[in-house]
């Protein structure tokens, strides 16, 4: 299967077992949905996916199996992320940032960023040209200039997304990319989705906003305490009594 592939996936923090053997899958070009209540495991399980945190399980990307606690092996593999507090180098512009997506193979994205000031091949006019571009798909332009100190958060958020783009992601977990976000902006990052799994992106999407996993997402994976309660299709899941049991008080806007 061509995306990502999750088997039997465990972490724990000393005693305590933050996932307990938890599978999904993402294929290319296809939007999952993870959620859950808060502490449920979503992050563990991107931090476990990018290598950033121990883990024990069954990971594959494209067929091929990735050696968990390995970040650069991930990122060799075409697997991007965001976080869920957004991470740009404060010292650097927007457009700088972005250009730092050129750098995630090597793994040295803010030396990398800073030696590209030095360089004035036309390589880096083109990848200046495509972190521009990058930063026009995510609706970010305006942040171009401007250091990442002096951001404002949805601004953040919208340079690391650029940030991935120019990484061109096989696989792209999103952790929570709509806090701080507005309307308008929440909307350009569902078009941004859709266009991403038009082009056979897989995309593992971290959302607690229900009308906006309904919206994008193909299928919802529900953890709770680190397992999985359920998975199916967005609008099913909500009807689920486990999942309506787990979220109590947060079906305002479902519909349910
Ligand atoms: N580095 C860590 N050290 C110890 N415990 C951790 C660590 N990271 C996460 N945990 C614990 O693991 C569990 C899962 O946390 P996680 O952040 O993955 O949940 P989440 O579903 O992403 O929550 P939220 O929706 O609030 O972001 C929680 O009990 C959390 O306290």
């Amino acid at each position: 299967m061509s995306g990502l592939q999750v088997r039997d996936l465990s972490v724990h923090f000393g005693g305590v077992y933050a996932l307990k053997g938890v599978a999904l899958n993402v294929p290319s070009g296809v939007c999952v949905g993870l959620t859950g209540p808060n502490g449920s495991g979503k992050s563990t399980l991107v931090n476990a996916v990018t290598g950033v945190v121990d883990a024990r399980g069954d990971v594959r990307v494209d067929d091929r199996p990735l050696p968990l606690s390995r970040p650069g092996r991930a990122a060799r593999l075409g697997l991007r992320r965001t976080y869920q507090t957004p991470r740009v180098h404060d010292e650097l512009t927007g457009l700088e940032n972005a250009c730092a997506g050129h750098h995630v193979m090597t793994g040295r994205m803010v030396t990398g960023a800073l030696l590209s000031r030095f360089r004035s091949a036309r390589a880096e006019r083109d990848r200046r040209r495509d972190a521009m571009a990058a930063l026009g798909r995510v609706g970010g332009d305006s942040a171009a200039p401007v250091r990442g100190s002096a951001m404002p958060y949805g601004q953040r958020r919208l340079v690391e997304l650029a940030r991935v783009l120019v990484g061109e992601p096989r696989v792209l977990l999103l952790d929570e990319p709509s806090a701080g976000l507005n309307d308008v902006e929440t909307e350009a990052l569902c078009r941004l989705i859709r266009e991403l799994t038009d082009t056979g992106v897989a995309v593992l999407l971290i959302e607690h906003r229900i009308g906006l996993l309904n919206e994008v997402c193909d299928q919802l994976v529900v953890l709770e305490e680190g397992v999985t309660i359920h998975q199916g299709a967005p609008r099913d899941v909500w009807r689920h009594d486990r999942v309506r049991a787990a979220y109590i008080g947060d079906l305002s806007d479902a519909g349910a």
